[in-house]
């Protein structure tokens, strides 16, 4: 029995580029028909899976280390230093000091844990989307194309290449039709080159070797088949391959923003610390206890809890919307998402199923009604006779395959839908395809392009050679010179000419998809373009029912409600595209559109097609080639648009990199597309480009929501602080062991938990954000300004009403007085139980928590459950009493602050009140 493994290894280092292609095939133990399923898995079992392993970048430890050089973690390590040197040069030494010394450690330990954890979540969430993106691989086993995991190719395994494949594995090429590919990946080199199915001598490096290809490169244009040689670690690419974190990279302008108000923050804090420690020493007051109140200054201000709360509410973002079908590969998407203006999408599967049923056919003068939808060959053309010629002339010309239906599927179509229907349409006219396969084989052929919009495939039958050309009516019409009637062919004059053109636009304005089909005898199999797709006699048209999908009405009028503007860019006839946008709502009932085709917009300049995207709000591009695609993109861009643009060809790669968000279809798209998209759609429908958009805005705006709620609570803390300075009250309102017990302890849940928030309702009924709008922009500030204002006035209320209630003068009292504890925690509970009510007040800029719901978002209400319960050992428990220097609260204290409390969010009610009133009087 052949040994594999030996025969792969002798392959390799025999160079396969050397021997002939069926050699090389025989070698592997393959042949033209691939290899059987059951050796193919009892390859797999021998070689493993076809995947490369990712090599982690730093070690886990190194990384957790990292976490501590964080320019929070390294003040807060130099305050527990200077206080824990307090400590020992105390005489005698105040074991407060000590505490808050080892406090401090402790909070910077548990904020590397919980950055650490974070970074690693975002990083497994980057992993887990990258492994959903499906990679696909066609290969020929047992004689029949399938479609299987790029991971399950082996060696010996024949793949079908096509424009915009990605290369799966090492292979030898064994058969080529005009393939080139792009190496640019392994070798560096940009621009395509050749590859053939012939001999090369042995000497040439295998690099550049033309009848090689391999893993990590793509197909450019052409097509081919090509032997598996070397799987996963065993290939070229295995070999070099060192990927690093990618995630680390990936800094979105969001993150950036908030880093920056971070560290300025912080800046802040520690000025105002300091200043605060220089006046008050100079007062007079005593060393230890005046760094111990600044400390309190600088802690109570740096947003110690933000950097993980942001990493949160972006990782949900990217969860949720995997959930609606739209899997983001880099975080940055999120947010420019939310503010996406316009969407360039596609027709064919994005806006419509792609379940192509064949209802007309033409031929001759005459239509043929054709009856049943759906791939299963049920139905009937009417008076088959004239059109049976045209139909089996189109199903020769196709690549793709019928499958029957087999447990729950119903019949399919491998490959291109478009000509699923042609097959399907072919039976129904009672044609026996694999007798005409049989009957006239295929000899050659000329693959599909969406720039040519033709296919060609050359047949040999009785002794001579026949091209089949199938392609776009106009383009094909243009390279016919004779017609096919009753009679047989005669010249295809002026009359005959307009008699197609009037039969392609009634079929087109009926959203029919119309495809024209023509034969001509050519001199071999190797004829060529020029003498294969020109000369050509027609036999006539089929149209085929492309229908939009149901959902898509709906999505279409979210974004025309959330102010997107949604233009459709096909590839299709104008006519198709206009009646296939009034079905769905882009055009209005009644609207005429300004219909552009690839031909005008050639004749078109830059500026006037920026002029023209202003000037004509029912533009629809039809009969446009990718790099028409790639100029709307630009032109939108250059009026300040944020575009999301669709994609599914390897051609339009360009094109979705150069818009805002490149949306690559999971489902059909190539693996071209899928690599130069920000998002991939797995359900390949517009409906989840809406959602998607839906779900962006809302990351953004709960993350406005938690920047609200953290920073409001900055100024609770402070003001109280800065007051005991104004009037001369010895000791701190606030201790920092208590600041860092809100910061880190009590307000982290909930402030995840607003970053989980549902959309909020009404939010697609606004217009987009603008994405010059910075995040910390006036009206934010002015909103945690107003609420922390509340909050300051409550806090500094209740302790000093306490400390009031002594009945001493203020600089009289001292650390000991058991009324300071009670001050100190009716002051860190008048927090927390703000911060319970601020949390439902900033859940919405203008709409009222009535209107939302307190118990809409439970995650929050589990989050302040758990903060409550933290105050609450904090005000009970004797270690923590100690710790902090607090007392029991009596049930009138907690009555009293839930009714101070509940003023932040009482006054925030009749903000929102005022502000609905005005926007309505607007
Ligand atoms: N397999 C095929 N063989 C021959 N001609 C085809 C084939 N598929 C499509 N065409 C023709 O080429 C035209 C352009 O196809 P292309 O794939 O660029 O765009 P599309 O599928 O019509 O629309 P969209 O760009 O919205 O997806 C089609 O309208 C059709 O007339």
């Amino acid at each position: 029995m052949l040994n594999v493994a030996d025969a792969v290894a002798e392959t390799r280092d025999s160079a396969p580029q050397a021997s002939p292609a069926d050699e090389t095939l025989a070698a592997l133990g393959s042949s033209a028909r691939g290899l059987a399923g059951s050796e193919a898995t009892r390859r797999l079992a021998a070689h493993g899976r076809n995947e490369l392993v990712h090599a982690r970048q730093a070690s886990l430890l190194r990384r957790f280390a990292g976490q501590f050089t964080d320019l929070f973690a390294v003040v807060l390590i130099v305050a527990a230093g200077i206080t824990f040197v307090a400590y020992v040069l105390g005489n005698p030494p105040d074991p407060g000091n000590l505490e808050l010394a080892v406090a401090i450690l402790a909070v910077v330990v548990l904020n590397a844990v919980i950055g650490f954890g974070q970074e690693y979540m975002a990083e497994r969430t980057a992993e887990a989307l990258q492994a959903m993106v499906p990679h696909r691989a066609r290969v020929i086993r047992d004689g029949e194309r399938v479609e299987v995991t790029a991971a399950e190719l082996v060696p010996g395994d024949l793949v079908v290449l096509d424009a915009g494949d990605a290369v799966s594995a090492d292979c030898r090429v064994v058969e080529a039709h005009e393939l080139t590919v792009n190496n640019m990946a392994l070798t560096g080199e940009s621009s395509p080159v050749w590859r053939t199915a012939d001999a090369v001598p042995a000497e040439v490096p295998r690099l550049e070797a033309r009848n090689l290809v391999w893993m990590g490169t793509t197909v450019a244009a052409g097509a081919g088949k090509a032997v598996v040689t070397a799987t996963g670690p065993g290939t070229e690419f295995g070999r070099i391959f060192r990927l690093t974190s990618q995630t680390a990279a990936d800094v979105s302008p969001l993150r950036r923003q908030v880093a920056i108000m971070a560290r300025r923050v912080a800046t802040a804090a520690f000025a105002l610390g300091v200043l605060l420690f220089a006046v008050r020493l100079s007062a007079g007051s005593e060393l230890v206890a005046t760094f111990v109140f600044a400390l309190g200054v600088m802690v109570a201000l740096v947003p110690e809890g933000l950097p993980a709360t942001l990493s949160v509410a972006l990782a949900v973002g990217v969860r949720r919307m995997a959930r609606r079908h739209a899997l983001i590969k880099k975080l940055v998407a999120v947010e420019t998402l939310g503010s996406t203006t316009v969407v360039c999408t596609d027709k064919t599967g994005t806006l419509t199923t792609a379940e192509m049923t064949v209802q007309q056919v033409w031929a001759a003068g005459h239509a043929h009604q054709v009856t049943g939808a759906g791939y299963a060959p049920e139905g009937e053309v009417a008076d088959p006779g004239p059109v049976r010629e045209l139909l089996r002339v189109a199903a020769l010309c196709c690549d793709a395959r019928l499958v029957p239906p087999s447990g729950r599927q119903g019949w399919r179509v491998l490959g291109d839908t478009t000509e699923g229907a042609l097959l399907v349409a072919a039976a129904k006219a009672g044609l026996d395809l694999d007798a005409e396969r049989r009957a006239a084989p295929r000899a050659g052929e000329l693959p599909f392009d969406s720039v040519r919009k033709l296919m060609t495939t050359i047949h040999t039958r009785d002794g001579r050679t026949w091209a089949y050309v199938k392609g776009a009516p106009q383009e094909l019409l243009a390279r016919c010179t004779r017609i096919r009637d009753e009679h047989g062919d005669r010249t295809l004059d002026e009359a005959a000419r307009r008699g197609v053109l009037t039969a392609n636009d009634e079929m087109a304005g009926s959203a029919l998809r119309v495809l024209a089909v023509a034969v001509r005898e050519v001199s071999g199999p190797g004829a060529g373009h020029d003498e294969a797709e020109n000369g050509l006699t027609l036999l006539g048209l089929a149209g085929m029912l492309d229908p939009p999908r149901p959902e898509v009405v709906a999505a279409v009028a979210a974004c025309h409600e959330a102010g997107i503007r949604v233009v459709m860019v096909t590839g299709d006839y104008a006519l198709t595209a206009e009646a296939i946008a009034r079905r769905v709502g882009i055009l209005g009932p009644g609207t005429v559109p300004r219909t552009v085709t690839g031909a005008e917009l050639d004749r078109t300049g830059d500026a006037d097609l920026r002029t023209l995207l202003g000037e004509c709000p029912d533009v629809v591009f039809a009969r446009v080639k990718p790099e028409h695609k790639m100029r709307v993109v630009a032109a939108f861009k250059d009026r300040g648009e944020i575009v999301a643009v669709t994609g599914d060809g390897a051609n339009d790669a360009p094109a979705l990199k150069r818009a805002d968000i490149g949306v690559a279809m999971g489902e059909s798209g190539t693996d071209v597309a899928r690599e130069a998209a920000v998002m991939v759609l797995l359900d390949d429908s517009f409906a989840s480009i809406a959602a998607a958009v839906e779900l962006g805005r809302s990351v953004y705006q709960n993350i406005r929501k938690f920047l609200i709620y953290l920073f409001s609570h900055n100024l609770g803390e402070l003001v109280p602080i800065l007051v005991a300075t104004a009037v001369g009250f010895p000791l701190v309102p606030l201790s920092a062991v208590q600041v860092l017990a809100i910061d880190l302890g009590s307000d982290v849940l909930p402030a995840l938990a607003l970053g989980t928030e549902p959309p909020e309702p009404g939010i697609m009924r606004r217009p987009p954000r603008s994405p010059k709008q910075p995040l910390f922009s006036a009206e934010l500030v002015r909103r945690f300004l107003f609420l922390g204002c509340v909050q300051a006035v409550v806090v500094t209320g209740a302790f000093f009403w306490r400390i009031h209630s002594a009945g001493i003068p203020f600089a009289a009292f001292t650390y000991d007085n058991p009324v300071y504890r009670e001050a100190l925690t009716m002051s860190q509970a008048g927090i927390v139980l703000c911060q319970f009510f601020n949390g439902f007040a900033v859940r919405s800029d203008r709409l009222s928590i009535f209107r939302i719901g307190f118990r809409s978002n439970p995650h929050y209400l589990a989050a302040q459950g758990v903060a409550l319960a933290i105050m609450a050992a904090i005000s009970y428990l004797p270690p923590l009493q100690d710790l902090f220097h607090t007392a029991p609260l009596s049930l009138t204290d907690w009555g009293l602050l839930i009714a101070l409390g509940s003023l932040v969010l009482v006054a925030d009610e009749i903000r929102k009140a005022v502000l609905r009133r005005k926007e309505a009087r607007t």
